[in-house]
């Protein structure tokens, strides 16, 4: 995948199907668009492109850091995995902020990104305001001369689905109704950092530690059954998302991993973090001792897990 990041002066010079869009998470209305865009390049030809920016404009209006289901990073991870040609993540400035629909249409989509088909959802905005939507792009169609895709809503029984309700399920602790939305497991990507080295001496086996940016949408603090990639193979895990409070200090927000049949050292590794399962929430326990046997039987409901769903169990590769 190519990425172009924080300029607005580019040229992507072959033609283009083109989608735009905040894409936080990668749920199952922008896999529908996503497929729309794949059979379009299977077959008119043109690659695939995603017009994204670099911050979500809504921080820059409200000031108000949300949080993300995905960070940047972990967004280009899975539009590449996507198999998306071209990824341009746009600066958000006070002229960007400012464009008028059509200007954003001549200038960026067809001229800078040589668009020659677009696809959105019916509810897509764009432009000073989102003054731009479904209807401009059409009209505007025959002018630039794009062909315009404009897809209905993927929905479950109660709602359409967008990045606003998977967060709002996720914030209520609905880890698998949220993966039900994303149509995959919610995920954290990260490097593993050291911890502070007692999972090996106080626990009796090594955990993978991850501290993601605060920016990051993190489930209630508990203990989930998760799956685990490293270095393109699927593992077995059990992961604790929280503060540790047992352990004396202050302890940064940290997801943490046991990961099954791993035997080698992956400090340093980047890993993906898969959460299928809510087990527990976390605890303060009286004793090292105790939280030891705790993890234990946590190990022992995520083995469980794993019988009941095999598919997840696979320690396949990617
Ligand atoms: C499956 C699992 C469950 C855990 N549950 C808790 C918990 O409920 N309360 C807690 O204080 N720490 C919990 N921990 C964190 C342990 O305290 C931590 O693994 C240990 O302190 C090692 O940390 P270190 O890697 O920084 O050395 C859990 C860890 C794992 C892997
Ligand atoms: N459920 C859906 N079905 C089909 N297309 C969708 C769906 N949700 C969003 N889209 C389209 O995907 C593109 C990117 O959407 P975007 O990520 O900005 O919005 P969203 O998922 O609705 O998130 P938010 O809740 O933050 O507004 C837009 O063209 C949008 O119309």
């Amino acid at each position: 995948m190519k990425y172009i990041a924080d300029t607005t002066e580019f040229h992507i010079d072959v033609p283009t199907v083109v989608t735009l869009g905040k894409f936080d998470g990668r749920h199952r209305g922008h896999q529908k668009l996503m497929r729309k865009m794949m059979e379009i390049k299977a077959g008119f030809g043109y690659e695939t492109a995603v017009f994204t920016f670099s911050v979500t404009p809504a921080i820059m209006v409200t000031g108000q850091r949300q949080p993300v289901l995905t960070t940047n990073l972990e967004r280009r991870n899975n539009l590449k995995k996507t198999g998306i040609d071209w990824l341009v993540e746009y600066p958000f400035t006070e002229e960007t902020k400012h464009m008028q629909p059509e200007e954003f249409v001549r200038e960026v989509l067809v001229n800078r990104m040589n668009a020659r088909a677009i696809v959105v959802g019916t509810d897509c905005g764009f432009g000073y305001r989102r003054s731009g939507n479904a209807q401009v792009l059409t009209e505007l169609s025959g002018k630039y001369g794009y062909q315009l895709y404009v897809i209905e809503k993927e929905r479950d029984d109660r709602r359409d689905i967008s990045s606003t309700y998977i967060r709002e399920e996720l914030e209520k602790g609905n880890v698998e109704k949220a993966n039900a939305l994303l149509g995959e497991p919610y995920a954290i990507h990260g490097t593993v950092v050291h911890g502070r080295h007692m999972g090996g001496s106080v626990l009796g086996f090594p955990t993978a530690n991850l501290i993601p940016p605060e920016i990051k949408l993190l489930p209630r603090f508990g203990v989930y059954v998760s799956r685990v990639l490293v270095d393109r193979r699927y593992y077995r895990g059990v992961t604790n998302i929280g503060r540790k409070p047992t352990i004396d200090g202050e302890n940064p927000v940290g997801v943490e991993t046991f990961i099954f049949d791993l035997e080698q050292n992956i400090y340093g590794h980047v890993i993906e973090v898969q959460l299928l399962a809510f087990i527990r929430p976390e605890r303060t326990f009286a004793s090292l001792g105790e939280l030891k046997e705790q993890i234990g039987r946590d190990k022992e409901t995520a083995a469980e897990y794993f019988k009941q769903h095999r598919e997840m169990a696979k320690a396949g590769a990617e």
